[in-house]
């Protein structure tokens, strides 16, 4: 008899036999094995739908191997189930063989993952970390923030520092001669009119010779802070030299700078400042020479002039206002 004939050889003593036919063993047999062989087909499909939708799971070929595995068990139950009536012992005989190579090479391929498989971060260690890694990245925004607003502020001081002078909190020579060069742009292409003022403190020398030179700063500040309260926020007002003071007046006649050049004058007239360094009461005066921009002047003719007004204004004797 060939092996196909002794595999499909169904006349061996039907399982249902050794039972004796007894309906309450017959019962818990093939319920068991309905429920069994259900459970062990339906296993399979779920294990490769979640291998065919999750391919990024790692090992991902330990459940097909389960699922094969699975599968056969099922196999020999229904095999099992139709032996109660058959006896179809070679068949279920080779399924069992089967089961048992795919379940011995499951289990071995497993133990051999295990080491792996423990050494796997858990879900909570994974939680953990992502926690771990969401406050370092707000720290590292705050840092980032801290560091913007620091390198913007740095930069605004460092921007004010390039066009600032020291001493008085004007602006320096570099910064209100750009200015310069701006407005006659403007006064060029436009046609407004722009006025200048440059101021000179009177016999600060002898101011510096008798008082010293720390006195001398505070008149030059005290000096600086007529020039703000007596000018505009639009007007430009910037020391020039050590006690020599440019004053651009955008949109204005002459008319109205020699006003303004008059009360700057009358003020410093007034002031009785007294020393913060030694308590002395200082005195002192400034010359001042205007002019308005020229439609044909150039830089050069308009400090030109603006000088010759202010040595003018030295010439007629000091503490007055001198125009071109
Ligand atoms: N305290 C102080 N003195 C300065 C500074 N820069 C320049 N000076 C002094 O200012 C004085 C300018 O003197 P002069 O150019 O002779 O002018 P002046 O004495 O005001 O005479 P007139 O302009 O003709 O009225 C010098 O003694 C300089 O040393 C400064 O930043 N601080």
């Amino acid at each position: 008899m060939s092996w196909l004939e002794r595999l499909f050889q169904g006349n061996l003593m039907p399982h249902g036999q050794c039972l004796l036919w007894r309906p309450d063993l017959l019962l818990m047999h093939i319920g068991g094995d309905i429920l069994t062989v259900v459970a062990y087909f339906t296993i399979p499909i779920a294990l490769i739908l979640l291998v065919k939708k999750r391919d990024d799971l790692e090992f991902n070929w330990v459940f097909l191997m389960f699922s094969a595995f699975i599968f056969l068990c099922g196999l020999t139950h229904l095999i099992a189930l139709i032996n109660i009536w058959h006896g179809y012992y070679f068949i279920e005989g080779l399924a069992k063989v089967l089961t048992g190579i795919v379940s011995i090479s499951t289990a071995c391929m497993t133990l051999a993952l295990l080491p792996k498989a423990i050494s796997m971060p858990s879900r909570k260690s994974m939680l953990q970390m992502n926690r771990q890694l969401k406050t370092a990245k707000e720290d590292l925004l705050d840092l980032t923030e801290q560091l913007e607003r620091k390198v913007t502020e740095r930069t605004i001081a460092l921007e004010k520092l390039a066009v600032t002078d020291e001493l008085t909190d004007l602006l320096n020579r570099r910064a209100v001669m750009a200015r310069l060069t701006g407005q006659l742009q403007l006064a060029r292409r436009y046609g407004k009119p722009f006025s200048l003022m440059m101021c000179d403190l009177d016999y600060f020398k002898s101011i510096n010779d008798t008082y010293g030179h720390p006195i001398g700063d505070e008149v030059l500040t005290v000096f600086a802070d007529h020039l703000k309260q007596a000018t505009r926020e639009v007007d430009s007002v910037g020391r020039v030299g050590g006690e020599e003071f440019l004053i651009l007046f955008p949109e204005t006649p002459l008319a109205e700078a020699i006003t303004v050049a008059e009360r700057l004058c009358e003020r410093c007239r007034d002031d009785r400042t007294v020393s913060a360094y030694d308590g002395t009461v200082i005195t002192f005066s400034c010359s001042i020479g205007v002019v308005q921009c020229n439609a044909d002047d150039s830089e050069k003719t308009l400090l030109n002039r603006v000088d010759v007004a202010l040595y003018d204004a030295k010439a007629s004797g000091r503490d007055t206002v001198a125009s071109a």
